[in-house]
């Protein structure tokens, strides 16, 4: 895995929801560096807690308080390199608690500022907990809109979940379902696919990207007569797609769009909605998959799941998608600085 090494820069590993998983996954990643090859890594994160968590499950795991992310690759091979972060209260696991909310925000903010400032090669989310964080008042619907306003952009950036050899990108995110089809729109589809694009040839050497726009209704909307969505928005965003040179086809018909030989002639699906996407992507590979920001001027991936309350504190969780992001994020963050240094298309 030499070649998703970052040049001497840590990845920047976030708390996520600390009653979650996100600490014991942390930590089974750090116990697997060797046998999975796990790119270093610094954890924003709280070192009382994580001591505990390990403790609490009998794992050994030595912890490094470091103040600079510097410090973290040359320390990764002996123990793992923590950032202090302070929980503001106590963790009970599974019961999030609002009151830590601006540890988890601390936590996300500093590793943003950390790679904007060079010092870390890329930001990996653990998951948080949507709901706590709202009743603390966080207005953004996840980390991917939270991260487009702390790089200062106005447009939402492109989700993107990859895994079992599916990519997939959603026109709209985390809305309710029935409000999907007023929120659609020609100009939105064009610029998801266009990001896209533009995103699968610089952070994954797609170089003439292929994408399929999936229809919203049933049989693509049966011309017209199972919804009008296909007509009147979809099939003019794949228009204006084609006109720009964009190698794109739709709107095709969800259910016939994600069997083995349909994923052969695509690199990528936009997806109209989060369920559309993210059923089939989970389906085929919840194991390893991984969500990846576009858009972002600084590289962004997570594990697929969630803070997975019912089973935190118990160490079973499985790190393996963690394990996949923090590979991606390191690949990605390689490939932009071989663009820089004049070594990568
Ligand atoms: N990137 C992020 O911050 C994300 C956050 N979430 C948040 O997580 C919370 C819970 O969401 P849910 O829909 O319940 O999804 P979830 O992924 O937390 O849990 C769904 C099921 O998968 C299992 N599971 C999840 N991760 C696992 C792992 N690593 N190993 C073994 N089993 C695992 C859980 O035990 C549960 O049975 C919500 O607040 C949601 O918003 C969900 C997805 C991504
Ligand atoms: N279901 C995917 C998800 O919730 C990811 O959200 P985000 O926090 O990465 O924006």
């Amino acid at each position: 895995m030499s070649g998703d090494r970052p040049s001497g820069r840590p990845l920047a590993l976030t708390m996520g929801e600390p009653a979650g998983i996100g600490g014991e996954i942390a930590l089974a990643a750090w116990r697997d560096r060797a046998d999975r090859a796990v790119p270093p890594f610094v954890l924003l994160d709280d070192p009382a807690r994580l001591a505990a968590l390990a403790g609490s499950l009998g794992w050994d795991v030595p912890l490094v308080t470091v103040a600079d992310p510097a410090e973290a690759p040359g320390l990764f091979g002996s123990a793992l390199p923590v950032l202090p972060v302070a929980l503001r209260v106590p963790v009970r696991y599974g019961q999030p608690d609002p009151a830590n909310g601006p540890a988890v925000l601390e936590s996300i903010d500093r590793a943003v500022a950390l790679c904007r400032e060079g010092r870390a090669a890329a930001v990996v989310t653990n998951p948080i907990q949507k709901s706590a964080l709202y009743a603390t008042g966080f207005r953004w619907p996840g980390h991917t809109e939270y991260l487009a306003h702390l790089a200062g952009q106005a447009e939402e950036p492109v989700m993107l979940l990859e895994g079992g050899g599916l990519r997939v990108v959603l026109a709209t995110i985390h809305i309710p379902l029935k409000d999907v089809p007023a929120a659609l729109s020609t100009a939105g589809i064009v610029r998801v696919a266009t990001a896209t694009a533009a995103g699968l040839t610089a952070d994954f050497g797609v170089a003439r990207p292929r994408l399929a726009v999936a229809a919203l209704n049933p049989h693509a909307g049966e011309s017209g007569s199972l919804g009008r969505e296909e007509i009147e928005i979809i099939a003019p965003a794949v228009a204006a797609l084609q006109a720009v040179g964009i190698d794109a086809a739709g709107p095709l018909p969800a259910d016939t769009l994600f069997h083995p030989g349909a994923r052969s002639r695509y690199d990528a699906v936009v997806c109209m909605y989060h369920d559309q996407a993210l059923i089939p992507l989970k389906t085929l590979d919840f194991e390893t998959g991984v969500n990846v920001t576009l858009g972002l001027p600084f590289v962004r991936t997570s594990p697929d799941h969630g803070t997975a309350l019912g089973i935190a504190g118990t160490g079973t969780a499985s790190a393996s998608s963690l394990i996949a992001a923090l590979h991606t994020a390191a690949r990605i963050a390689a490939r932009r600085a071989a663009r820089q240094d004049g070594g990568a298309p």
